[in-house]
């Protein structure tokens, strides 16, 4: 079986695809002190745990923190007996490469994302992942990626004000009842929830523009649900969509072995 890794800033979700579908997701916060038999330990107790019946045989990584890939290559390597594939490598190859400026690395959660959109969709999309940051993936016809938008991401908003305003708490994101906010932490939930809202819709907007063509809109990420109640830009949402790239670019190398 496949276990996909999909390493983000803030998580690392380990997903185990079984030919047809994925039998089981986990999630953990991000760090790269986590050594190969910290996650081995940690990944071996949920197996156990919720009686998953897997031998994972075969390994994909993408990973928006370069320092993590060497202890889950040792993972794979010592625990699984393999060598996984790391999206963005030279011997990770993709179905279309990316067209961007000369010496740009484009976050591979990007590529996977255009990778799973392209598949379900065809081109000329733009996927919106609201992850760490809030990410805008412009894809052409062919499904090549050909560049986008990253805005900070709304949680990073929220603690930033927090952060840097003695009077402000923390809050977490809200869709607010009224966009006129009664308290402090209401008014702090409108300005960053229709903040948000108007933010994809004027960066869309201008995408379609330049684009000057229709543009399908997908949305991914933890906070796309919450955010698919405020405009009905999306055509649709998938928690799903990074991990079924994974899946797609490791068949994708098998095929062109
Ligand atoms: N209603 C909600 N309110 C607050 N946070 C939410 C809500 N729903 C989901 N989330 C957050 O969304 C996150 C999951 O989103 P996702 O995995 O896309 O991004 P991430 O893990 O924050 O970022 P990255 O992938 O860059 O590490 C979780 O951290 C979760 O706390
Ligand atoms: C923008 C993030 C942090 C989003 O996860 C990631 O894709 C990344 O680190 N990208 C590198 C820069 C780029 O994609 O152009
Ligand atoms: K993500």
């Amino acid at each position: 079986m496949l276990l996909a890794i999909d390493c983000g800033n803030t998580n690392t979700v380990f997903s185990i695809w079984d030919g047809s579908r994925f039998i089981a997701t986990w999630r953990i916060a991000t760090d790269h002190k986590r050594t190969a038999d910290e996650y081995f330990v940690w990944l071996s107790s949920l197996m156990s745990l919720t009686r998953t019946e897997a031998t994972i045989t075969e390994a994909i990584i993408s990973s928006t923190v370069p320092r993590v890939v060497f202890n889950l290559r040792v993972l794979c390597d010592r625990y699984f007996g393999c060598r996984p594939l790391v999206v963005g490598k030279p011997d990770c190859r993709l179905p279309v490469p990316p067209r961007v400026d000369q010496g740009t690395t484009v976050g591979p959660d990007r590529l996977v994302n255009t990778v799973a959109g392209h598949a379900r969709h065809g081109g000329d999309l733009v996927i919106v992942d609201f992850g760490t940051a809030t990410t805008f993936d412009v894809v052409d016809t062919d499904g090549a990626y050909i560049g986008g938008v990253i805005a900070p991401g709304v949680n990073l908003s929220l603690e930033a004000l927090h952060m840097a305003a003695a009077a402000l708490p923390h809050v977490d994101v809200a869709k607010p009842l009224k966009a006129i906010g009664t308290n402090t932490v209401a008014c702090m939930q409108s300005g960053v929830y229709w903040g948000y809202i108007g933010l994809v819709e004027g960066i869309v907007r201008e995408v379609r523009r330049e684009r000057d063509r229709p543009m399908k809109v997908i949305a991914t990420g933890g906070l796309a649900s919450l955010f698919a109640q405020g405009t009905a830009l999306f055509q649709s949402i998938e928690d799903d969509l990074t991990m079924h790239g994974l899946v797609l670019i490791h068949d994708h190398n098998k095929e062109t072995a």
